[in-house]
């Protein structure tokens, strides 16, 4: 075997992101993230009409301002954050192992795609690959949808790594450790509130009843969570926000939760959303600024928003070990050939 040849690499894969935050671009994304059916499963008969004739002459605007709103100088910050995660990742395991490890980032949606992220792991002689969706909660709609986009670009070609994917991380020791450690860096920073909403991005509640592991796999999040807190029952609650379409979603929803508590006595809140490994629209915009505005509008008096794990050293390590985890005996080569290497 080629001695340079890597023992193994790493795709990390997030969601998708407008490259610019026009309409033009927010059109593209929903375009690609809304025709999926893991994503929308309505019969295209009738789902298409609406999407086409609808919803992405409508909301590709408004959707577009809320971009503007959050954009940084070095674009989305789903996408910024993400390429922080990747080279803090392949920093580590290269320190780790003493080889380098090719990570890359491929998004289900818009670019880089899934299928440049696997060709320049391929360029770089990878041929195993442990495939890491940065969606801690298993869900048809995001794992789901990395299982088809992967499938759908491998379908392209006549050969093929191997591959191992990491499903979910919902109950990761080292990923509860993380969360925890940024809700009491903000208790010490910004001050602690009387209650921490732990709120997830929604799915509707039909996937759930026909099978998604999403709601178990949020709860066990966050029971794991408020233990590691020390919080009791009623010093937390679980919501879902981003509600999409007319069908009912999981619930209990995040902004009618929010309105309700300035009237039960709640007037302070700090907010956490353990479903995004990185910052982005639905944090930033919709968490941080949409939801504190309506809080305070409520009756609330404090907000405070807990930011994601992001690039932090510990959601990092926790990468690392997952993927270590996962690589197994692919791991264990490289460790004995750091050891000839040294001999
Ligand atoms: C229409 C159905 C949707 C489902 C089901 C859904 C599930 C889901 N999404 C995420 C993570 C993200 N979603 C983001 C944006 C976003 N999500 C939907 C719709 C559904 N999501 C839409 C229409 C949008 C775009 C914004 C809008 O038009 O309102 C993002 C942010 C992307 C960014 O660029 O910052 C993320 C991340 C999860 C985890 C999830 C199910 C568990
Ligand atoms: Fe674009
Ligand atoms: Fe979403």
């Amino acid at each position: 075997m080629d001695m340079t040849q890597p023992r193994y690499g790493v795709l990390l894969v997030n969601l998708g992101t407008p490259c610019k935050p026009t309409p033009h671009c927010v059109k593209c994304f929903l375009s690609q993230f809304l025709a999926d059916e893991r994503v929308v499963d309505l019969p295209r008969w009738q789902w298409m009409p609406i999407l086409h004739g609808i919803i992405l002459n409508t909301r590709p605007k408004r959707v577009a301002k809320a971009y503007q709103s959050i954009w940084r100088e070095e674009g989305s910050p789903l996408k910024y954050y993400s390429l922080k995660q990747q080279k803090a990742l392949a920093e580590l395991l290269e320190q780790r192992l003493g080889e380098r490890i090719p990570v890359e980032l491929g998004m289900t949606y818009c670019k880089p795609g899934m299928s440049e992220g696997l060709e320049k792991l391929e360029a770089a002689g990878v041929d195993k690959v442990v495939v890491l969706p940065l969606f801690p909660q298993y869900s048809c709609s995001t794992t789901g949808a990395v299982v088809d986009a992967l499938a759908a670009t491998l379908k392209q070609k006549r050969s093929m790594p191997e591959y191992r994917l990491i499903r979910d991380y919902h109950n990761d020791a080292s990923y509860i450790k993380a969360l925890a450690a940024t809700v009491r860096e903000s208790w010490a920073e910004q001050g602690r509130s009387q209650k921490l909403l732990i709120s997830f991005h929604g799915v509707p509640q039909r996937y759930v009843d026909e099978g998604d592991l999403y709601r178990d796999h949020c709860e066990a999040t966050a029971k794991g969570l408020a233990d590691e807190l020390g919080l009791a029952p009623d010093e937390y609650l679980v919501c879902f926000q981003s509600r999409f379409g007319k069908e009912p979603w999981l619930q209990p929803y995040f902004d009618e939760t929010l309105e309700a508590l300035p009237g039960q006595g709640v007037k302070s809140v700090d907010v956490i959303s353990p479903a995004f490994s990185v910052d982005c629209l639905e944090t930033l915009e919709e968490l941080a600024i949409e939801g504190k505005s309506e809080f305070l509008e409520a009756g609330g008096e404090e907000y405070r928003f807990v930011p994601c794990l992001n690039d932090r050293p510990d959601h990092i390590a926790m990468m690392a070990d997952l993927v270590e985890h996962h690589a197994g005996n692919w791991g264990q080569q490289v460790a004995d050939k750091a050891e000839q290497g040294a001999a």
